[in-house]
């Protein structure tokens, strides 16, 4: 009557913290994750047959997490998201593909009295860092890291002209005004082919490479629209990325409603007088792209 077309299982948001605590100078480095592991293999009697004998369960990968957190760095997240994707299709011979999710959320390290402080830490925002693995026996890792979450506004800098028009066109064409949207950034590495290869990129350098490169070419560009501005920042991204072969942007652009007041003794607030706008929480255009490098053309 009916078969098991796919399955996958296991844990998902263990929270997880570690401190580096460096005993010569009593600096403390701390890091805070959400790791989801998702196993695939033959499980599927577990499913079909109630048969719990291939079920490593979902605790079990907990208290794996914990146990290959402490014994290996958690940071950079995509070499931990390696590590425990190794581990799993590794030690079980019926697990053939481990999915690995971590969420990096932010510590940033507290200044007091103008130092940088050994062992306190703020929340500078909502953003964070992302990162997906897929671990197949026999073919490698295949790493995705992700930005998410990062909020920017600029008050000008920022056109929309020469659109198509036709009969259900209504917006104006603008010259200057509010570009806001939060930032979910993507990009592709190559295939690894083992953990040693992992092991020996920097992803660290390319966060902060995309990071940077997103914030400088938000604030610096003259933008035409939010998909011309995005394109640039997936080409400097790739440029200064060797390993990564695809970069993506998924942008909400939220918009800023200009509001007629002249009703009111003739206030002046609109066009190169707007001051005071109605931030709008839906509807949002989303605008997204991948772009990868040059080669045979790729179907859009
Ligand atoms: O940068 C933009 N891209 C669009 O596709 C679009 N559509 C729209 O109404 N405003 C904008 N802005």
């Amino acid at each position: 009557m009916s078969q098991l077309g796919y399955a996958r299982y296991g844990k998902d948001n263990v929270r997880l913290y570690k401190v580096e605590k460096d005993a010569k100078t009593g600096v403390h480095t701390v890091i805070e994750q959400t790791v989801r592991i998702l196993l695939e293999g033959d499980i599927e009697t577990s499913y079909t047959k109630a048969d719990n004998s291939v079920v490593v369960a979902t605790d079990t990968q907990k208290q794996t997490t914990y146990i290959l957190a402490k014994q290996h760095p958690i940071s950079p997240p995509e070499q931990f998201a390696a590590v425990l994707g190794d581990h799993f299709i590794n030690t079980y011979p019926h697990i053939h593909a481990a999915h690995v999710k971590i969420i990096q959320h932010r510590w940033t390290r507290l200044s007091v009295d103008g130092k940088p402080h050994p062992h306190s830490f703020y929340r500078d925002g909502e953003e964070i860092r992302v990162v997906e693995s897929v671990t197949r026996e026999g073919e490698g890792v295949s790493i995705r890291s992700k930005i998410e979450k990062l909020l920017v506004l600029k008050s000008t800098g920022s056109a929309f002209h020469g659109f198509h028009r036709d009969e259900y066109t209504r917006l104006p064409e603008t010259w200057d005004r509010i570009l806001s949207t939060e930032i979910e950034a993507g990009w592709q590495w190559k295939l690894f082919k083992s953990l040693e290869e992992v092991k020996k990129v920097d992803f660290n350098a390319a966060w902060q490479a995309a990071r940077d490169i997103t914030l400088d070419i938000f604030a610096k560009d003259d933008s035409a629209s939010v998909q011309a501005t995005m394109y640039k920042m997936c080409d400097e991204i790739l440029a200064a990325v060797p390993l990564v072969e695809a970069v993506d942007y998924a942008l909400p652009n939220k918009h800023y409603f200009e509001i007629d007041l002249s009703w009111h003794k003739g206030l002046k607030n609109t066009g190169k007088d707007a001051t005071v706008f109605a931030p709008q929480s839906d509807p949002n255009g989303l605008i997204q792209c991948t772009v990868v490098r040059k080669g045979p053309k790729s179907k859009l």
